[in-house]
């Protein structure tokens, strides 16, 4: 099944500027031609799209970004509302700048090279062209005194560009994926200028405190400014009217002062929770166990199917159940959603062929006529289907080996409106940082991972409810509108002077959590 998008026509408002413009490499809406040779706008996997969509829904701005299919050049449309700024990419740019710098070197590397980076000069120099023309599309139509809050490792050079042509702008930065350690990241060979690329931005916003301390331990380390807690102090290198001039830390020339601190992400949880109230969802959810034979559990994972995700260590833990006898088929399924991601990089492809045989060893192994131990879909569901599959699972299963947030522990969390359910919860996803009552696991730990699914799967009632609630608290408190009002608050008053204040609409009262704590500014090593 693929996930659909709403209404997307390829042809709407020309020529207008905007006072909010979001850039990214994603849109949305991705372009693809169905098998019939039609165009198909299709929702756009990953959790980015998740997050920033609600936010643009309450904001009259424009989304900059790539349609997702290579060599064609598209006007400005509107999405369900959404006004899109297509940027165009050549079939080579997407092979250079998307699949290999991004997705083979960037990728990997900020994810504690799970697996080895490629690094390759002419990806790199791709990469700087593709970054050019995302600031030049956000420059041409950004207003006076815009805010523009540019997404993801993807697009790291764009504020540098784009405060150089246009100073007036308020930008801001935010790094859906993990800041790896300083030993990690200077490996890059281009350490130095991705740093200055991201020290255009007023705000530099990350996922955990400890990627927010990398990043300031990076700047001192090969720019050598002075950081203190979540400020730092970056030498001006023009003073055009309206920039904010502020006393720097150490004394000395007049610097501007940029703010790198961590704003988890989250997800519109009240939006999840009412799909989950829905009378056709909850329909769908006992349908979906009537159809796997009502086994008494049923186990869920749901990843794009990526290597940080951890998917070949949770099947092999629980295949070791199913072969020690702890657990029985008869009893307990596992469904697993792989949702296709990065199909042309070679680690991908490996990767498939890695899990799809573990997948069809163990069901070879353990299944019987009537029980299939483990349902698998290569498949990207629309989130109706999602929220029936949360609710048809006993237990989610998220053992990511690194993860920036994991936006599918959250999601499963928002729609158990009965408080039932166990989360089982990377220590290595962000999430972990905030939902403390989920069953932490290493999933580099086989023997520890089986341990905590067999404790999942026994726990009694009143300790997964006590758990749920607290985890159901976490997530309706933080939410993704408190996530981009926290953000955007925290960027108008570190902005530049001649932004207006404007409307972060619906989204609750901002709350500054205010900086890091001094010690972030720790001994370098
Ligand atoms: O655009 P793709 O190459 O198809 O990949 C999809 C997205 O994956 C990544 O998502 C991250 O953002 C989530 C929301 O902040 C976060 O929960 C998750 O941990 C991250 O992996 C990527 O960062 C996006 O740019 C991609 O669009
Ligand atoms: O078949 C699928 C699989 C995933 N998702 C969504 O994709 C996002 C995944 O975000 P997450 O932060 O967990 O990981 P990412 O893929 O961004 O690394 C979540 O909103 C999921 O609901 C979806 O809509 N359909």
């Amino acid at each position: 099944m693929t996930a659909s998008a709403g209404k997307a026509s390829e042809s709407g408002p020309q020529g207008d500027r905007h006072s909010f413009i979001v850039v990214s490499n994603r849109l949305p809406v991705d372009r693809t031609i169905d098998d019939a040779g039609e165009v198909v706008w299709r929702h756009s996997p990953g959790g980015l799209v998740t997050a920033l969509e609600p936010v643009m829904r309450s904001n009259d701005g424009a989304w900059v970004g790539w349609v997702g299919q290579p060599d064609v050049d598209i006007e400005r449309f509107e999405s369900d509302g959404i006004r899109i700024v297509p940027v165009p990419l050549s079939t080579e740019e997407v092979a250079r700048y998307y699949e290999g710098f991004s997705n083979d070197t960037l990728w990997p590397l900020y994810h504690d090279v799970i697996a080895p980076p490629g690094y390759h000069r002419e990806w790199w120099e791709a990469y700087v062209r593709v970054n050019r023309r995302f600031a030049d599309a956000a420059a041409a139509v950004a207003d006076d005194g815009a805010v523009v809050w540019v997404q993801d490792y993807q697009l790291q050079l764009v504020p540098k560009l784009l405060r150089e042509q246009r100073p007036d702008l308020t930008i801001g930065f935010f790094n859906h994926i993990p800041f790896p350690p300083y030993g990690i990241y200077s490996q890059l060979p281009w350490r130095t200028p991705i740093i200055e690329g991201l020290l255009g931005a007023d705000v530099i916003g990350f996922q955990r405190l400890a990627d927010a301390n990398n990043f300031s331990r990076a700047v001192r380390r090969l720019k050598g400014f002075t950081t203190r807690g979540s400020s730092i102090d970056v030498p001006l290198v023009d003073e055009s009217p309206g920039v904010r001039v502020h006393a720097p830390i150490a004394g000395g020339k007049p610097t501007r002062r940029v703010i790198a601190r961590h704003f988890p992400i989250s997800i519109d949880s009240r939006g999840f929770e009412e799909m989950a109230k829905r009378a056709d969802v909850q329909a769908r959810a006992k349908q979906i166990r009537e159809d796997l034979g009502n086994p008494g559990t049923i186990i869920l994972g749901v990843d794009r199917l990526d290597y940080t995700k951890g998917i070949a260590h949770r099947l092999k833990a629980f295949g070791e159940l199913l072969r020690d006898g702890t657990v029985s088929v008869e009893d307990v399924t596992l469904v697993q959603v792989a949702s296709p991601s990065r199909e042309r990089v070679d680690a991908y492809m490996q990767l498939r062929d890695e899990v799809e045989l573990m997948v069809g060893r163990i069901n070879g192994d353990y299944g019987t006529i009537r029980h299939t131990p483990i349902n698998y879909h290569h498949a990207s569901y629309p989130r109706e289907e999602m929220v029936a599959l949360y609710l048809a699972a006993d237990v989610m299963l998220v053992t990511a080996l690194r993860d920036g947030m994991n936006l599918v522990a959250k999601e499963y969390v928002a729609t158990r409106t009965d408080n039932d359910g166990v989360l089982i919860l990377s220590e290595f996803a962000g999430a972990s940082d905030e939902m403390k009552k989920a069953l932490l696991v290493n999933p580099h730990d086989i023997d520890g991972l089986k341990a905590t699914i067999v404790r999942a799967v026994s726990m009694p009632k009143s300790e997964r409810m006590s758990r749920m609630r607290s985890l159901r608290k976490r997530v309706f408190e933080h939410d993704v509108a408190r996530w981009s009002s926290e953000f955007i608050d925290v960027l108008l008053k570190n902005g530049h002077s001649k932004t207006k204040q404007f409307e972060t609409a619906d989204v609750g009262a901002a709350q500054d959590e205010g900086v890091q704590p001094e010690g972030s500014a720790a001994a370098d090593g």
